[in-house]
């Protein structure tokens, strides 16, 4: 029997479950204690299967199939998007951590009320990009301020493409433009910095006070910390939200083609520079630095990207140091 499409079960997942030969009955993680899984069968699961995670690493919102005596989870789907961060253990520092699956839309919110962060959006926007999930922005908070355009216009700037909603979880503004992204039954999860409006969104997402709101201290607009449990929600109408401390803080995991495609604009200049190898610094005709001379492009994102390249390549390096290592250490046993 086909899963329910109505948990979040697509074509993509139902094109590796049939790859591996359709076997047993996938269901959904919906949260993880100490190596325990709460797997729902259905989207109506109340009362879902726990299950071992046995030599797996199981997220919230991934899609397993538990043994046949339900005990232990057998196989995890491949996922369609993933949100990793290193390990932060020393051993296995490079395996990829994974937070959470199946992400169909991530929203990057940023407040009103606070400078806009530029620098911090695009890096978020990468890390969307490498998970897999399309990111939409989501500017909270507008009750705060009596004109949200220039924020708005100096956000989008830098989110190309990507759809930017303006909206107040506290006065309930807005709300159902977010929920439209969840049609289709898809999967959505929050990014963002600590305070920025997150959990009240959520609270108004789900219409209840499924999560504690902190109360902003004194002096400033940061709101305490308050979310626990790694969960997978379900949203009035139809649809699923993810919320997990980890995916709030995820750090920047740089894999796949994110840069590129958060910095779509600044990579098609550079496409136009006369030299194939052009380091973009004083080379003649390069696009890029002539861009930035007629003001089309912010040198400030210009050098935001090249931290962000210098980040990636730092990563892999290590990555590779590590690799290398590891591959010493297994030689002197021939029997591998
Ligand atoms: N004026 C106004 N204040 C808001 C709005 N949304 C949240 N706040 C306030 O901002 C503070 C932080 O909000 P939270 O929802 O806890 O922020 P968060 O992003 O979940 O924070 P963390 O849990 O630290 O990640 C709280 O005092 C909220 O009442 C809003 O739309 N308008
Ligand atoms: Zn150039």
């Amino acid at each position: 029997m086909e899963p329910d499409r109505s948990l979040g079960w697509n074509d993509a997942l139902d094109a590796s479950w049939q790859s591996i030969g359709a076997l047993g009955a996938p269901g959904r993680v919906s949260r993880i204690d100490r190596g325990w899984s709460s797997v729902m069968r259905h989207a109506d699961d109340t009362d879902p299967l726990r299950v071992r995670n046995l030599f797996v690493d199981v997220a919230v919102g991934d899609w397993v199939v538990p043994s046949d005596d339900g005990e232990r989870v057998d196989h995890i789907i491949e996922r369609t998007s993933a949100f990793t961060r290193r390990a932060s253990h020393e051993g296995d520092r490079f395996e990829a951590d994974v937070l959470a699956a199946n992400i169909d839309v991530v929203f990057l919110v940023h407040a009103f009320g606070s400078p806009p962060n530029q620098r911090r959006l695009e890096r978020e926007l990468v890390l969307a990009y490498d998970s897999g999930a399309e990111p939409v922005v989501v500017l909270t908070k507008v009750d705060l301020v009596a004109d949200p355009e220039p924020t708005r216009r100096e956000l989008a700037e830098v989110a190309l493409g990507a759809p930017v909603l303006i909206v107040s979880g506290l006065e309930s503004i807005g709300i159902d433009p977010v929920l439209d992204h969840a049609r289709g039954n898809k999967t959505l999860a929050f990014l963002g910095a600590s305070g920025v409006g997150k959990s009240t969104l959520v609270n108004a997402l789900l219409d209840s006070e499924v999560m504690d709101t902190g109360h902003v201290r004194e002096g400033d607009q940061r709101g305490r910390h308050t979310t626990v449990a790694a969960q997978l929600l379900r949203l009035p109408g139809e649809g699923w939200l993810i919320d997990t401390p980890g995916v709030r803080a995820v750090s920047l995991w740089l894999s796949g083609d994110g840069i590129e495609r958060a910095f779509a604009d600044v990579f098609d200049l550079m496409d136009h520079c006369r030299f194939r190898d052009c380091k973009h610094d004083r080379e003649p005709g390069c696009a890029v630095r002539a861009a930035v001379d007629a003001g089309d492009l912010d040198p400030r994102r210009l050098a935001s990207l090249e931290r962000l390249v210098a980040e990636e390549h730092a990563l892999e390096e290590e990555q590779e140091r590590f690799m290398r290592r590891a591959d010493r250490r297994r030689k002197p046993r021939p029997t591998d």
